[in-house]
């Protein structure tokens, strides 16, 4: 296992009851680094999985690839719960200067992160991959509803941010950036965004990586209704940090609008896709 100091990449992995998913994202992600072509040697990397007291096998596991030679290890909370905030936990916990989140469930494919953690440096100091880049495209399983709904997202954020994809789970930033980012969200999904916005990255300091979001290879999606009105909340949050009370006021407006929209279409969804979301 490496040494300390030679650790200058940490990926880190969100996860609640992924134990399905972690070996062979372990795995893939470093036979993509030890490939002869990346350009980050696999020595330099450890992968951090926040745990949610899943109790579903995952530290067994993470123990069993850990014998095998992977530098990998696991934080499991106990008392906490929710993505942002293990995110938040895994930058802290991380050694490298160069940080990387992905998820657990494969949809961000392991093979993109030499070329995600190569793109950060002092003056590139934010890594996006973008589902809304030239030549890439949504696996074609990805549901419409969800198509609809990041569509919405993506549109509601556009004056927070230059970035493609900011409802991107798949991201990367330096360590000096993320320390001076204060009151950071932890609450819900969209902690990429709020790090735009509270470590003012400015444009010409973001890279976009292009890449196909699949879909989930194990398990179940964790972004229900709730989350979706958690976004909500961090948006108002988000344009009171960065415009005058006047513009708040009107998206409160706006978001009040939307929720009453949101509403009515709900109450003509059939019970099933109700419950879903
Ligand atoms: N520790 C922890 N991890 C969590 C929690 N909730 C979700 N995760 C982990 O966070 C990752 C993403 O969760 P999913 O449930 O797979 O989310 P999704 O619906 O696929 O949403 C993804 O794509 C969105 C783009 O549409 C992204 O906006 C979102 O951030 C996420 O990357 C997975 O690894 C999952 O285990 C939690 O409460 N605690
Ligand atoms: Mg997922």
């Amino acid at each position: 296992m490496s040494s300390r100091q030679t650790i200058h990449y940490s990926v880190i992995v969100p996860a609640f009851r992924e134990n399905g998913n972690i070996r062979p994202l372990v795995t893939r992600i470093f036979a993509a680094l030890r490939r002869a072509d990346s350009p980050v040697p696999a020595e330099q990397v450890e992968v951090i999985i926040v745990d949610d007291n899943s109790r579903d096998g995952s530290v067994e596991n993470v123990q069993s690839l850990q014998q095998e030679g992977y530098n990998v290890r696991i934080v499991v909370r106990t008392t906490e719960r929710g993505l942002s905030s293990a995110v938040v936990r895994g930058f802290q916990e991380g050694m490298g200067d160069n940080m990387l989140c992905m998820d657990a469930d494969l949809q961000h494919p392991p093979e993109y992160v030499p070329t995600m953690l190569a793109s950060l440096s002092p003056s590139s100091t934010f890594v996006l991959g973008t589902r809304y880049g030239k030549g890439v495209e949504m696996d074609k399983d990805w549901p419409v509803h969800r198509r609809i709904i990041s569509a919405g997202a993506r549109i509601l954020a556009l004056p927070l941010t230059s970035a493609s994809d900011p409802m991107s789970g798949f991201f990367g930033i330096r360590k000096e950036s993320f320390l001076k980012a204060r009151n950071l969200n932890s609450q819900g999904f969209k902690i990429a965004l709020d790090l735009l916005v509270k470590a003012h990255i400015p444009p010409h300091a973001i890279a976009e990586v292009p890449f196909s979001f699949g879909i989930r290879a194990e398990g179940e999606s964790k972004l229900t209704g709730k989350v979706m009105i958690k976004y909500l909340e961090q948006l108002a949050e988000l344009y009171w940090y960065k415009f005058s009370a006047l513009v708040v006021f009107l998206l409160v407006l706006f978001v009040v609008v939307l929720l009453i929209f949101a509403r009515s279409l709900m109450s003509d969804l059939p019970p099933a896709a109700q419950h879903k979301y």
